[in-house]
């Protein structure tokens, strides 16, 4: 039996083979994957290994390769087998993470409770659960639906053995489709996973047993997770609904447009930079260099990162505490005026795609409540509020912006 302390990350995507498992692996972490795709559990037991491709857009000026680090020794157990009950259950594993979307959370959380009740009744120590999905809190969210299937007694032994830690996680790791081996991942060099370090359980609280070099961990996350949600995922939206409406393909091609750059700036220095600044008392000019430097990761010709993907769900991005709608008011509570957030808001509301299905759903409902109606609906701010009628305004403008 290999020695290894071990980590379980539900969903063998991007993110969890571009950015967490990385970490964990080169950390000492013994990595299984899980995943309900079966044929990419059994490609990862196949193939065992896979190449993590460094996308530096200076290497590719140069015409330089690609940086590739290998990940090895990987094993994947399908989500939906008692193989991962058995696995949760392992005397030597240490911590759970997750990168499967916030509304898998909800399927997740099934799983996990019976995990944990086996690991209670075979006699297991303390494990970490983090979910490292884009959301304020989720963490917390994936715990209370896990409370929900617990069971009292099992419900006691979580409260002490097991730890819930939120996060924020940043990495952009594109589609990529550049390597021979579908498991390969292209990923910007840039990452950041900062960690609630209070929540931690082990055999010092506050810290992992392993530590995993590369995250942070910190007392105040929620002001870093509102920081990166309403900064780095903010822009990314605003560049690429604009992006689509004007019929481009990639992030780097939507923020090299003039007009887009413009509103994206607005959006983040003039609006929720303000708003978090002087929430979070923020140093203004780390601020505007931590915006400048994500506007010049969304420039990274190499990355060449797909709007479809960045704009993917356009009714969880346009949800109340999330990237678009979420700093828009936190603006109106800081006495911040909302103008190019606006814009973002109604480029959402445009975002037109028959591939995705909350685009289809969010375009019908405009159709049939009139977007009036649909804006209070979607983001609270009321009918005739500035903030409404700056959206309802900038909704028409960008008529003019659509590719015919
Ligand atoms: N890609 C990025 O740049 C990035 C960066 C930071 C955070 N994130 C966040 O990470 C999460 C994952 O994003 P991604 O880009 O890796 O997506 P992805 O689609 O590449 O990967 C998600 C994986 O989860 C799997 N999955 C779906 N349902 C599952 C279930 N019930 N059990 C186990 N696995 C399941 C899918 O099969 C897929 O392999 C999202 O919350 C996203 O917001 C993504
Ligand atoms: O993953 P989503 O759909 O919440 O957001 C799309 C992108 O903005 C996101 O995946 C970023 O690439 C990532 O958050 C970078 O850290």
């Amino acid at each position: 039996m290999s020695v290894k302390p071990r980590a379980i990350h539900f969903g063998a995507g991007n993110i969890g083979r571009g950015f967490i498992a990385p970490l964990l692996s080169r950390s000492g972490y013994h990595v299984v994957f899980t995943d309900v795709d079966k044929g990419l559990i059994d490609t990862i037991n196949e193939e065992k290994e896979y190449g993590v491709h460094i996308l530096d857009t200076n290497a590719a000026a140069d015409g330089e390769e690609a940086e590739v680090q290998k990940i090895i020794h990987v094993k994947g157990v399908l989500s939906t087998t008692d193989d991962l009950i058995r696995e949760i259950e392992h005397p030597k594993l240490k911590l759970i993470t997750t990168a499967v979307g916030l509304p898998v959370l909800d399927k997740v959380a099934p799983t996990l409770a019976k995990g944990i009740r086996a690991r209670r009744l075979s006699g297991g120590g303390t494990i970490n659960i983090i979910a490292c999905e884009n959301a304020i809190g989720a963490t917390a969210q994936l715990a209370e639906k896990v409370r929900a299937h617990l069971a009292d007694e099992d419900a006691a032994w979580a409260a002490q053995h097991v730890g819930f830690a939120n996060c924020s996680v940043d990495r952009i790791v594109p589609p990529f489709d550049d390597a021979d081996s579908v498991l390969d991942v292209g990923v910007e060099e840039f990452f950041e996973w900062i960690v609630e370090g209070p929540s931690l359980k082990g055999a010092k609280a506050g810290r992992l047993d392993v530590p995993i070099d590369g995250m942070t961990l910190t007392d105040h996350l929620s002001a870093y997770n509102e920081r990166k949600l309403f900064t780095l995922n903010a822009g990314h939206a605003i560049t690429a609904y604009l992006g689509h409406l004007k019929g481009l393909a990639t992030v780097d091609a939507s923020i090299e447009d003039a007009d887009i750059a413009a509103v994206v700036r607005g959006a983040l220095h003039g609006e929720a930079g303000a708003a978090l600044c002087r929430k979070h008392k923020f140093d203004e000019r780390e601020h505007a260099a931590y915006i400048e430097k994500i506007i010049v990761r969304f420039q990274n010709a190499a990355v060449k990162d797909d709007v479809v993907r960045v704009g993917r769900q356009p009714l969880r991005k346009l949800g109340r505490g999330d990237r678009l709608v979420g700093p828009a008011r936190m603006c109106t509570e800081y006495g911040v005026a909302v103008r190019h957030l606006a814009t973002g808001i109604a480029a959402a509301l445009w975002y037109d795609n028959t591939e995705d299905e909350q685009s289809v759903e969010m375009r019908r409902a405009v159709a049939e409540k009139g977007l009036e109606k649909y804006v209070v609906e979607l983001t609270g701010f009321e009918e005739g509020s500035d903030v409404h009628q700056h959206i309802l305004k900038s909704y028409k403008e960008l008529e003019g912006w659509k590719k015919v």
